[in-house]
């Protein structure tokens, strides 16, 4: 791979000369800009604010911002070296820097011996091993699938190799194969473990141990507690009832699993739904709709590495996120999904955003003095309506919403989908509008900024547009902010630190523990 010098600089965006323009069109209009007026001075604003992408439709007009600040944030994109970063990272460009490793997740689904420019001579050796990998996977999952024998999965993993298959098995439901059930196991709380069991026979069971590392210590217990349980219910033939899905095949086989599929470095952990980590869900929907997946999220790449910056989706919400974080200080943003299959999506973009940008240093480990990812949060929709939704209409805060409708609903209810889909674009409506009443308590001040994202349907392919889609807009941002999106080093302390106290429970050994921890330890021990 090429050197750490061949990479483009990159500059964080508040050392741009656009952001000193930024903060003066903040100062003159973005603190006081009213979307009514907006909306009633331009009429071409919701055409110009909408944008078409693969397999998606998103509207981004109900934000605050003019046309001339969206031109500004696109200088600023622009001298901030965003496209060469964007294309350092498809070519595949060490721009992990901090792990020396190529970030190549949409190496994953791009289709058999496409070279793009610019890529370094070792993506074409890599490509072939992704095809070579994605057919021994694909074909496994059709072998399972035909096996009538097993009748359950259980997918033991966590963090990005539990949230995103599991995400993605729940919103594709109505492409499940009939007569297999889907477990996900992901806590190192034994509760979790044990009532899962309690649902299974070893003879109609596949365990498959998700764990790029194979060392994580959640998934390593699981897996050995599963191991042990499937022993003592008198299961044989361990490869036949174990897949591990690992970078770290060597482990794999130590404990006992011989049945294996790999990936590689260059493959995040919260990037990893395409690689083997995607196996419980290629066995749901199928090799036919795992491809279809994969497909959706290659035209998302496409239209990424290839549509002009301002007709360009993820880059218009990356610079929409800048926006809000930076200028206006929005500290959070709230994922409202009007589909009950998306349930888990509010978790899966948490890990997505949260620990890809939750950094408060630049590539050179200096700190820097922008803010950086906001809290990500949310529910389905109509529930959050009858929880949250209330501070989201009348708070002190405002929280940038983001609801993802579906078109096509794949239920044959009558009545439901249309009071669904209403109450989304009431609730944007509200936020927009407001209501002034006059009393204080029944006002709703309005001008509350959403975006609005349609898939036509909840297909395969529409769902890996829309996973390609925040990711890339993760990506835009980072970028922007001048950090490394793909490490993860904020999780490492309390690992180390579990591991210390650990046998601290058995022993009561407090010594050089704080005040606190120490009392808490004693009441914890049993
Ligand atoms: O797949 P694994 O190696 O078991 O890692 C599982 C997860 O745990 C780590 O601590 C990271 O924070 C995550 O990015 C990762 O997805």
């Amino acid at each position: 791979m090429t050197p750490t010098s061949s990479l483009p600089p990159s500059l964080p965006c508040d050392q741009a000369p656009e952001w000193p323009r930024l903060q003066a069109l903040f100062a003159a209009q973005g603190r006081a800009f009213d979307l009514r007026r907006a909306f009633a001075e331009d009429a071409g604003r919701f055409a110009h604010f909408s944008q078409e992408a693969p397999h998606l439709f998103a509207d981004l007009s109900k934000n605050l911002w003019s046309r001339e600040a969206e031109a500004l944030l696109l200088a600023l994109a622009q001298s901030c070296r965003l496209a060469e970063r964007r294309d350092a990272m498809f070519a595949g460009a060490p721009i992990n820097t901090t792990e020396g490793r190529a970030v190549l997740h949409t190496l994953l689904r791009r289709p058999k011996g496409l070279a793009l420019p610019g890529d370094l001579p070792q993506v074409a050796h890599e490509l072939a091993q992704v095809h070579a990998t994605l057919d021994a996977v694909l074909a496994y999952a059709e072998a399972q699938r035909a096996d009538a024998a097993i009748t359950d999965v259980v997918n033991i993993g966590i963090g990005g190799s539990d949230l995103g298959p599991q995400m993605a098995v729940l919103a594709l439901e109505a492409q499940h194969i009939a007569g297999k059930r889907f477990h996900f196991v992901s806590n190192v709380d034994g509760h979790e473990l044990h009532t899962t069991l309690q649902t299974l026979r070893p003879e109609r069971t596949l365990f498959l141990i998700a764990s790029k590392t194979f060392t994580t210590v959640e998934t390593m217990t699981n897996a050995h507690s599963a191991l042990a349980w499937f022993a003592a219910q008198g299961g044989r033939e361990v490869a036949r009832h174990f897949a591990a899905l690992t970078t770290n095949v060597a482990a794999a086989r130590a404990l006992g699993i011989t049945t294996t599929f790999g990936f590689w470095d260059w493959v995040g952990g919260r990037y990893s739904l395409w690689s083997a980590i995607g196996l419980s869900l290629a066995i749901a929907i199928g090799a036919e709709g795992f491809r279809a997946l994969l497909a959706g999220a290659h035209a998302m790449d496409e239209h990424f590495r290839s549509a002009p910056l301002a007709a360009n989706l993820p880059v218009r919400l990356g610079l929409l996120d800048v926006w809000y974080r930076n200028f206006y200080g929005f500290t959070s943003r709230c994922i409202a999904p009007y589909h009950a299959g998306l349930r888990r999506l509010p978790a899966y973009l948490q890990q997505l955003e949260m620990e890809s940008n939750g950094k408060r240093v630049g590539l050179d480990g200096k700190p820097l003095a922008l803010a950086t990812a906001p809290v990500l949060w949310g529910e389905p929709g109509t529930n959050g309506q009858h929880a949250f939704f209330q501070m989201l209409h009348q708070g002190s805060d405002v929280v940038p919403l983001e609801f993802i409708a579906v078109r096509t609903p794949t239920h044959p209810l009558p009545g439901h989908h249309e009071k669904l889909l209403a109450n989304a674009l009431a609730q944007a409506q509200a936020l927009l509008q407001g209501k002034v009443v006059g009393d204080g308590h029944r006002d709703f001040p309005g001008n509350r900024p959403s975006t609005f994202i349609v898939l036509d349907a909840l297909t395969p392919a529409a769902l890996g547009a829309l996973l390609a889609l925040q990711e890339h807009r993760v990506f835009v941002s980072g970028s922007l902010w001048g950090i490394n999106s793909f490490d993860q080093w904020g999780v490492e302390l309390g690992k180390v630190l579990a591991r210390d106290l650990e046998p601290r429970l058995a022993s009561g050994d407090a010594t050089g523990l704080d005040a606190s921890t120490a009392g808490l330890l004693q009441r914890l021990r049993r």
